[in-house]
């Protein structure tokens, strides 16, 4: 039996230092954790028990990756070391670095296109929209890609740090992927959104949906949040992401708490409307995988019905998303773990990113409003590799 090694670390800065490409990085809101080396896999999430119950260690711990596409393979290893300390919003990382361009930016679609491919989403919702039919088509996310091609292999570890930076209450990782080529692959992020975190029979979540871009001017700011707050557009599609996370939950609790209205959640990009649902697990052994799995993919990604809102993405984005909008999270051998949506990410290959984008489309959604909330969206990334513009 392979053993996995713990260490524990005083700060999070100590391990956003540590990291090196290769490495699985994950800052959740309670905990850092930076994986090395790999003694396992789980070539299936139905398989990730059995990989934990084979490894020893005190609690082993495997980190990784679910795709968008839930039958499509995911990336979960278990580390030969796992370091670990405290959140990392209480460490602030070294001063933000900007990597060296020139960048050569392809948007894939074309910005025009992604206006169209709305439209065609807002087509889809209305000749659906027969209003007694709970399997009418509610909601569609669509997303779009931006790639940046450098002239050296993109620095990662770089651009981590300045993710952390930035955004040190956001759920930050690095994790390598599988390579599609020679160059290794990583996937890399701040998402916002928590998908599940477990702890003994405790279990939250945190969907988000409806947003507005950030300005740096405080008035222009706050108008916005409170602009996005009295949304009726907004709310709409943030409640039918709360139903579906409240629904799928809720077989695995004995209590559920579900506020009623949505509260403001803002990053160094965005606002966005926010519910903290928590609740206590019938079984407090249940997996957070296991429950990861039955919440993915929630309508903040994929839309509503799922099966519908994923048949019209497949109709309509001109590219596969891979690891965007899965989730990235780890687990323990107890259970206890955490998955965080993979949003405000990019997949790093060699000298390229390509950095996603998407948005949730309900009737009475604007093309060019939801075109210019993919390009807010994608600062999160542009700003972390240093390039302040919206392509
Ligand atoms: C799909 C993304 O974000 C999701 C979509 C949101 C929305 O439509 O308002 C908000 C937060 C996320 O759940 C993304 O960032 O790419």
């Amino acid at each position: 039996m392979q053993t996995q090694r713990a260490v524990r670390t005083a700060t999070a800065a100590e391990l956003l230092d540590a990291y090196r490409p290769g490495g699985a990085f994950l800052a959740t809101g309670a905990e850092t954790l930076l994986g090395e080396g790999v003694i396992a896999r789980a070539d299936k999430a139905e398989d990730i028990d059995t990989v934990l119950a084979a490894t020893g260690g005190t609690n082993p711990v495997l980190l990784g990756a679910l795709p968008f596409d839930t039958s499509a393979p995911p990336h979960l290893v278990v580390p030969e070391t796992v370091r670990s300390a405290p959140a990392l919003a209480g460490a602030p990382p070294p001063p933000l670095r900007s990597l060296p361009g020139p960048w050569r930016i392809d948007p894939v679609p074309e910005p025009a296109e992604h206006v169209r491919a709305v439209r065609r989403a807002l087509d889809l919702l209305a000749a659906d929209a027969a209003p007694a039919d709970a399997a009418a088509l509610r909601k569609v996310v669509l997303a779009r890609m931006v790639r940046l091609s450098g002239e050296r292999p993109v620095d990662v570890a770089q651009i981590l740090r300045n993710l952390a930076r930035r955004d040190p209450s956001g759920h930050t990782f690095a994790l390598d992927l599988p390579s599609r080529g020679t160059a290794p692959r990583t996937l890399i992020g701040a998402s916002p959104e928590l998908l599940v975190a477990k702890q003994g029979g405790s279990v939250r979540a945190n969907p988000l949906a409806g947003s507005a871009r950030r300005s740096a001017d405080p008035t222009t700011d706050q108008r916005r949040a409170v602009e996005l707050l009295r949304s009726e557009k907004d709310r709409r599609e943030h409640a039918v992401v709360v139903e579906a996370v409240a629904e799928s939950l809720r077989p695995y609790c004995a209590r559920l708490d579900v506020p009623a209205e949505p509260e403001l959640h803002r990053t160094a990009a965005m606002w966005h409307l926010s519910t903290v649902v928590t609740g206590e697990l019938a079984d407090p052994g249940t997996p957070s995988h296991l429950l990861a799995r039955a919440l993915h993919p929630t309508p903040a990604v994929c839309g509503t019905p799922t099966d519908g809102a994923r048949a019209a993405i497949d109709a309509i984005e001109p590219f596969d998303r891979g690891f965007y909008t899965g989730a990235v999270g780890y687990t323990r051998a107890d259970g206890d773990g955490a998955w965080v949506i993979a949003i405000r990410c990019a997949d790093v290959e060699g000298d390229a990113l390509d950095v996603f984008a998407g948005g949730g489309i309900v009737a009475g959604s604007d093309p060019d409003a939801e075109l210019a909330e993919t390009s807010a969206k994608l600062r999160t990334l542009l700003m972390a590799v240093g390039v302040d513009q919206t392509a």
